[in-house]
């Protein structure tokens, strides 16, 4: 059998709380190919995260139980691999990029400390051996590579002394930091004006496809998608409810919820749509 980069299958996980067991994923299956990007989209409350912290293998269990299901990376399991060799693959081959930059940067450290640090691990977790000037050589380029214009004075800064764009692009930095095949996003810029969103936006997905990397963008937002993916899976209730190519999702939406994500996209040119009809701001 032929595996995707990335494979979910079947996944369904329950949370027991206050002694009540309520099922939230109900059977989820997703393909993500290599250097494919593909969204997870549907509202708050669908199972985005969950689906997102089973892969990342950070839900926590108890008080959440996967009761069925199996997620391969690169053909391995990894709800059955040794939990070392999972932790080898985090932020490694897959990485995640948070939609919340203040909460995701530590306030007290400046982004070069939190950046040299994230490498001092990823090395380490990969028998690399790189001297510390060398690793503040690959923060520099790094943060380069996400368009900051002054590398070294971004390095320097406490992430209150940053932009909300500027500590974004500082989070997609951090998850490019390894060399990593998989981007896991969680909704990038979602906490930014329009503009700056649509420029980060772009950022990551020039970035995806430069180094030929996958990308799973999880979002409530059918307009991010538009921007980012090829490949669309629905999600309501914790269940994939429509899968297929973005434009032809656009174009018609088979079930009524992903008619009515459509309906709701805010548009990036300002404007929101309704129906088929757009009204401009
Ligand atoms: N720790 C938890 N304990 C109990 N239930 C939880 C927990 N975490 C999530 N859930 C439930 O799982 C369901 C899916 O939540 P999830 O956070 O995955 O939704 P989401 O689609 O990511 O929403 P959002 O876009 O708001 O982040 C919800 O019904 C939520 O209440």
């Amino acid at each position: 059998m032929s595996f995707p980069l990335l494979r979910v299958e079947n996944l369904s996980v329950s949370f027991t709380t206050y002694g009540q067991t309520v099922p939230v994923l109900h059977g989820v299956s997703l393909d993500v190919p290599a250097r494919s990007q593909v969204a997870l989209v549907g509202e708050s409350g669908s199972g985005k995260t969950v689906t997102m912290k089973a892969i990342m293998g950070l839900l926590r269990q108890p008080p959440a139980r996967i009761t069925s299901g199996a997620i391969y990376y690169d053909g391995a399991d990894l709800l059955t691999m040794p939990e070392k060799d999972r932790l080898k693959l985090r932020g490694t081959a897959m990485s995640m990029v948070f939609q919340d930059p203040m909460s995701s940067l530590n306030p007290v450290f400046t982004i070069a400390d939190q950046m040299a640090t994230i490498l001092k691990y990823a090395d380490r977790r990969l028998g690399r051996a790189r001297s510390s000037r060398d690793r503040m050589q690959r923060v520099y380029d790094t943060l380069a590579q996400v368009r900051m214009r002054d590398p070294e004075r971004v390095a320097r800064a406490y992430p209150i002394e940053l932009s909300g764009g500027m500590r974004q692009r500082v989070l997609i930095a951090m998850a490019l930091l390894s060399e990593t095949d998989l981007l896991i996003a969680d909704e990038p810029g979602t906490a930014l004006d329009v503009t700056t969103q649509a420029q980060i936006l772009k950022l990551l997905r020039d970035l995806v496809e430069a180094r030929g990397l996958a990308l799973l963008m999880i979002t409530h937002n059918l307009g991010v998608v538009r921007e980012t993916c090829n490949t669309v899976y629905v999600m309501q209730k914790g269940v994939i409810v429509e899968k297929g190519e973005t434009a032809a999702i656009f174009e018609t939406p088979a079930h009524d919820y992903t008619r009515s994500l459509i309906d709701a996209v805010p548009r990036l040119t300002g404007g929101r749509r309704f129906g088929t009809a757009e009204v401009q701001s």
